[in-house]
């Protein structure tokens, strides 16, 4: 291109770009053709009235892990694999529009979290509670669910816990998001004249050391979600909300401080529940809840198989019982898949010696 005017350069590299545009697009209308293909495959095998089961999650994780392995710039890894997320999306929707609730109303992280771990090109519809999306998934109004399950800083969700306990629920995959708050206002309020603060009890604790500093005499109030909070301002003078980017987009506000939260590694992670078991990938986790009777010990009897076989505990939360005073019951979370075979046989000892264990899951570890 040496000789060659700016002007022509751009020329000649964007006629270069819309060449290779279109053979990005015949080959995306070709891998989508191949989508309507295995779903032919997946219902021809089935007895009529039998729906199968079309999103995969072991294969989805598969793909995106392939594509990070073979990418090799300029666009790195995580940028590369968010396309080929959106790609799979909708060609997954070619197949079966899939429909997935998660905790609203719409701006919230739970939903940024859907879109992240299925694509843009699913339904995705709010529920006010917690519990509400479990009974949804349950009755079969949504194939999929999304609940958050435990943030860095302030821990355990404890309604998606306790929903565990109640509803039969098969968890088939996680999200992790990194979560950055912002105070947000609307047009009406003087950033020098806030004397309220809205938020989830989750994220204003998250921003407590943050608030203390910049706005120790503002009235902090809980509400049902940040995407709430922001809402709530829209309308209100002289209030602010704690809330993340697409709750921000959503309701036009500004921001009047970026990123106030306490820690700057502040991540949640997401569970995704459906009904349908999945296979093991070769870099799964798997969750269980397990009961012990309350002796002298018991602990350490229930970790004891996990240590034995060499199985690597993520995390091990505590909630009380609903079935009896001083019962506890267990949320376990570890690496491997409940078909490995030293996990098949820690758990069966587990078995042995616990009240009752249930087994949520196995699921791909988080790609993106
Ligand atoms: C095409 C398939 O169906 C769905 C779509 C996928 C894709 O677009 O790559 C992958 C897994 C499934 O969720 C498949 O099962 O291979």
């Amino acid at each position: 291109m040496i000789g060659m005017s700016d002007e022509d350069q751009l020329k000649a590299l964007r006629k270069r770009i819309d060449s290779l545009d279109e053979k990005i697009l015949e080959l995306i209308s070709e891998r989508a053709q191949c989508a309507q293909t295995v779903a032919q495959v997946k219902q021809k095998s089935l007895p009529a009235g039998i729906e199968p089961v079309f999103y995969r999650p072991e294969r989805e994780a598969w793909v995106l892990k392939h594509i990070m392995e073979l990418n090799k710039g300029p666009l790195d890894n995580e940028e590369m694999a968010r396309l080929f997320r959106e790609i799979m999306s909708a060609c997954l929707a070619l197949e079966q529009p899939l429909k997935v609730a998660y905790l609203g109303p719409e701006g919230t992280f739970t939903q940024a979290a859907a879109i992240k771990h299925f694509g843009h090109s699913v339904v995705s519809v709010p529920m006010a509670a917690i519990d509400e999306i479990f009974r949804e998934v349950a009755a079969g109004a949504v194939q999929f669910g999304v609940v958050p399950v435990e943030n860095s800083t302030e821990g355990a969700i404890n309604h998606t816990l306790d929903s565990f306990l109640e509803h039969d629920m098969v968890i088939c995959g996680e999200v992790e998001l990194r979560i950055h708050h912002h105070l947000l206002v609307g047009e009406n309020t003087k950033t020098d004249k806030i004397s309220r603060v809205y938020s989830h009890a989750q994220s204003l604790a998250q921003c407590r050391k943050w608030l203390d500093a910049h706005y120790p005499n503002v009235e902090r109030v809980a509400v049902a979600s940040n995407a709430e909070a922001a809402k709530r301002v829209k309308g209100e003078w002289n209030s602010a909300a704690i809330a993340g980017d697409m709750a921000c987009e959503l309701y036009g506000l500004s921001k009047i401080a970026e990123k106030i939260e306490d820690r700057p590694d502040n991540s949640t992670r997401f569970l995704i529940i459906g009904s349908q078991m999945v296979p093991p990938t070769g870099d799964d986790k798997t969750s269980v809840i397990v009961s012990m009777r309350n002796k002298p010990g018991a602990l350490h009897h229930l970790l004891q198989p996990f240590h034995n076989n060499g199985v690597d505990l993520s995390r091990i939360e505590t909630r009380p019982s609903r079935s009896g005073k001083w019962t506890y019951v267990f949320f376990i979370d570890f690496f491997g898949h409940q078909h490995d075979p030293l996990i098949k046989d820690a758990l069966e000892k587990i078995n042995d010696e616990s009240v009752a264990l249930k087994v949520l899951g196995s699921y791909p570890k988080a790609v993106l």
